[in-house]
């Protein structure tokens, strides 16, 4: 089995290298103010530019962005993707698209069947979808809490884009996950955290070093 996995929530150079090094296909950068890995677009820019022609797609993750956010990542950090993770449209995910040049990863919150339904309305506009626990009512975050939801909603499901399975993942369930749910792709954020923020090399190797078993 040829699974990829996304390290989503990287700050430091030493995160990106052991990322990078364990074989990760893309690597996420979080542009979200209230996030504990929220960066600026610049300094995501510095971070990536060693690693530029590597063959790894660098991921700009955002919330409902704004075309000044997305002209200002375009400018400086030059990402391959753009991941949308709040309540964004398929019109505004073809402007975005159309916009940035670049493609767009949509994210879903998910709880039930109906939410990972909602993809195919988004299948047009889209390169990927990835799908993600919906957070509990009132978090500050819509995604990177370490929330789980039901593998099982995304079993036999077929999709004309490649599909991420986000929400709670580690280095401990990450094979179970991949099992249950048929994900291609994997993505993961706290679970390879040694706390709010903080990437720790170490736990990103053992996350790769589990899907590359598989
Ligand atoms: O990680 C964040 O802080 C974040 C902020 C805003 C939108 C999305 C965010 N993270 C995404 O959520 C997944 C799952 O996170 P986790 O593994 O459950 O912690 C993460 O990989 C990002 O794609």
């Amino acid at each position: 089995m040829s699974i990829r996995a996304k390290i989503c929530g990287l700050s430091t150079p030493e995160a990106v290298s052991a990322a990078v090094e364990g074989g990760a296909a893309y690597l996420g950068f979080v542009f979200f103010a209230k996030s504990p890995r929220n960066l600026t677009p610049e300094a995501a820019g510095r971070l990536v530019e060693p690693i530029r022609g590597q063959g790894v797609r660098t991921v700009a993750v955002t919330v409902d962005p704004d075309d000044v956010l997305i002209d200002r990542l375009m400018a400086t950090m030059k990402p391959d993707l753009i991941q949308v993770h709040g309540k964004e449209t398929p019109a505004r995910v073809r402007q975005i698209a159309e916009r940035s040049g670049a493609g767009v990863i949509k994210a879903f919150s998910v709880s039930s069947a109906s939410d990972v339904d909602q993809a195919r309305a988004f299948e047009p506009v889209t390169e990927q979808f990835l799908f993600d626990a919906r957070p509990v009512e009132g978090s500050a975050l819509p995604g990177g809490t370490g929330a789980r939801f039901d593998w099982t909603l995304l079993d036999g499901r077929r999709f004309s884009r490649p599909h991420f399975l986000a929400g709670g993942l580690d280095p401990w369930n990450v094979a179970d996950a991949i099992r249950v749910s048929g994900a291609p792709l994997v993505d993961v954020s706290s679970g390879v955290e040694r706390g709010p923020g903080l990437k720790d090399p170490a736990l990103i190797t053992a996350f790769l070093d589990a899907v590359k078993r598989l």
